[in-house]
């Protein structure tokens, strides 16, 4: 299995050495257009290999795209990431070109790629890719909900006081600062509602700090995160790789589901060998509802900006 990965910076290298790591994919390109960068991470990365003992095989690319032909997956992380206190919206200026033009590369040489989109903002990014690919939409994954769990998780056990293997719960609707929905009523801990544990106080908190996650992280790190980032598009490359077949909240085309249509927004989806395999309808409350519909309104208002 090939995997390319677009953008050689933090999260792409991040996300490079994760899938390496898991080794159960035998080449990774990285392609970035800065002269020679991915063509260093690569090599930095591949002198990992016997440190850490993989067998994936890393190559990097200065934009040449034929050395990606035949890829399964494609990852898109580049374009410029956030500084402090701006939001992922403010991106839009810069990025789209940028994905417009990797994604038509990627689809000349890989026509039967599944991607995924990382770069922000990202579900206006997906939509974009949707809108120009060419693609069907079932090989064209967001990452923003796989990631913005995982942080849900982390801070439920934190307000919990339990280790996070005890923890299970889910993040949908936008990837954004305002449009996230943690699904605190879904949340568990090893089977028993969250909410039998926390006070209003502490769900309140959970609620907030997870979906400003992003830029709690891009405020101390002086620009946007990575490690996170990479493992969970690693996460998804694996489920596809590996046919799991895994339920993961991901930013989806929806026809109709969730009430919405025409837009790219986080639901819960199977994924696997085929990229999403199925959307899964869940039972949403009438307050995530609402919800749901308010983010699904601020992101359309984003794409708004586009031009195709
Ligand atoms: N969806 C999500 O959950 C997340 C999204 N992001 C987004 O991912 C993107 C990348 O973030 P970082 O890796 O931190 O940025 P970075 O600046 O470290 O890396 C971006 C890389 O893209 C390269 N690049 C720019 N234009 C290119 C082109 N046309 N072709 C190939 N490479 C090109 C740059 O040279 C740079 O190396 C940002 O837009 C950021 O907001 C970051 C974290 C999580
Ligand atoms: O916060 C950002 O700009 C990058 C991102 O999407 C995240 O880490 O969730």
């Amino acid at each position: 299995m090939k995997v390319t990965v677009v953008g050689a910076g933090a999260v792409g290298a991040s996300c490079a050495e994760y899938i390496a790591m898991k080794d159960f994919c035998s080449e990774v390109v990285l392609v970035d257009i800065k002269e020679g960068f991915a063509e260093g991470k690569a090599m930095d990365l591949m002198q990992t290999a016997s440190l850490n003992g993989f067998d994936t095989k890393i190559t990097g690319t200065t934009g040449d795209y034929s050395k990606t032909a035949g890829s399964h997956v494609a990852v898109i992380t580049s374009g410029i990431p956030r500084k402090p206190g701006m939001t992922r919206e403010e991106l839009i200026g810069i990025n789209v070109g940028i994905v417009k033009d990797v994604t038509a590369n990627l689809v000349k040489h890989s026509p039967e790629v599944i991607i995924i989109v990382v770069s922000n903002p990202m579900d206006t990014m997906a939509y974009l890719v949707h809108k120009t690919s060419g693609l069907p939409k079932h090989k064209i994954i967001g990452m923003g909900g796989a990631l913005d769990s995982a942080r849900f998780q982390y801070r439920l056990a934190e307000a919990l006081e339990a280790p996070i293997s005890d923890v299970n719960g889910m993040v949908i609707a936008a990837h954004s600062d305002t449009g996230m929905l943690p699904l605190l009523s879904k949340a568990t801990r090893n089977g028993v509602p969250v909410t039998e544990f926390l006070d209003e106080e502490q769900q309140k908190y959970v609620i907030e700090e997870t979906k400003v996650g992003g830029a709690t992280l891009t405020k101390l790190l002086g620009t946007s995160a990575w490690y996170a980032p990479g493992a969970a598009v690693s996460v998804m490359v694996q489920a596809i790789a590996c046919d799991q077949k895994k339920m993961i909240p991901c930013s989806l085309m929806l026809e109709g589901e969730y009430g919405q249509n025409d837009i790219c927004l986080g639901v819960p989806a199977i994924i696997g060998k085929n990229g999403v395999e199925k959307i899964v309808n869940i039972t949403l409350t009438a307050d995530e509802q609402l919800k749901f519909a308010e983010a699904a309104n601020a992101v359309r208002e984003v794409n708004g900006d586009l031009k195709f």
